[in-house]
């Protein structure tokens, strides 16, 4: 499913926290939303879903408008940082609970996900016996029941430990292959590169920066210091590669390929190599 932003304008009082021009969101595909605190990434994420209505434009899922028609959200799956379950109810009740308000409630599969979880043992314990990744896992196990066809995650892995968000990505990954369109949200740039193919920066609730990962694969950032920066940058100037001269080194921006080059040239001119720090692209941009 396709998900379309057109001139979205939300303000709390005077103060505008998202104005997105236009945005899309295509089916089957996985972004990655990041920004510092507060540029508006959840607010974003409550826009899409209806928990927040008062804004100006529209919200397109596959054509139709999300304020109008309410049952497309019935195939949207969405997992908010801080979101709560009944407590004093056993964890099996929340499965069957949230699960019945949208609709069938398949015991099998939700028994399924519990055992690989690991939450299968503490089913029947009442939630606030739970740690806070069990809670996490729960709420996540919630959202995937109805194996939804967008999915949206904000910061879903905060708090949860390595194998399971490793279980977690390698589940996502087999959805958006299933044609899942994935959202998600988050500060660890491991989670956004492991699962999106798109990233999408905001800051100050505006859109800063669209970057199709795939683009920057064999493309790294490298922070060089050598013996000589000079003859170094005169090297880079002759060869017309981009660069920046920084606190922490020469800055160079260059495919794989061409940087063996430089540094055959470096060779050749003596001049070695002091420290060589490897910047991934998102390390740039996400905060
Ligand atoms: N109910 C509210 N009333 C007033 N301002 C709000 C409200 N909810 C959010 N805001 C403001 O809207 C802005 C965007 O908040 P939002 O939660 O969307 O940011 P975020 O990018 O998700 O941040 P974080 O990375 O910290 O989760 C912030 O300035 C926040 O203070």
């Amino acid at each position: 499913m396709n998900i379309e932003i057109s001139n979205v304008v939300k303000k709390y009082g005077i103060l505008t926290v998202l104005d997105v021009e236009e945005l899309t969101f295509k089916s089957g595909h996985s972004y990655g939303i990041v920004g510092p605190n507060g540029s508006g990434k959840t607010t974003l994420f409550k826009c899409i879903t209806n928990i927040i209505t008062d804004y100006s434009g529209t919200v397109l899922i596959d054509g139709r408008d999300v304020r109008e028609v309410n049952e497309i959200l019935l195939s949207v799956g969405i997992v908010l940082d801080g979101m709560s379950v009944y407590e004093n109810q056993t964890g099996l009740f929340n499965i069957e609970y949230f699960s019945k308000l949208r609709g069938e409630y398949n015991s099998e599969f939700a028994l399924e996900l519990a055992r690989e979880l690991e939450l299968e043992d503490v089913l029947k314990r009442q939630v606030r016996t739970y740690s806070y990744g069990m809670i996490k896992k729960l709420i996540l196990l919630i959202a995937l029941l109805h194996e939804p066809k967008i999915l949206i995650l904000d910061e879903p892995f905060r708090g949860l430990d390595a194998e399971t968000v490793s279980w977690f990505k390698k589940y996502l990954k087999k959805l958006t292959d299933k044609g899942m369109t994935l959202l998600i949200s988050s500060h660890v740039k491991e989670d956004i590169v492991s699962l999106c193919e798109e990233v999408v920066v905001i800051k100050k609730g505006q859109i800063d920066n669209q970057i199709n990962l795939a683009e920057f694969q064999e493309k790294l950032i490298r922070d060089v210091v050598t013996t000589n920066q000079d003859g170094f940058i005169a090297i880079l100037e002759a060869t017309n590669y981009y660069y920046q001269v920084r606190s922490t080194g020469i800055r160079v921006n260059i495919r794989d390929e061409r940087w063996k080059s430089v540094k055959d040239q470096l060779d050749q001119q003596g001049i070695d190599i002091t420290s060589l720090a490897i910047v991934h692209i998102l390390d740039n941009k996400m905060n």
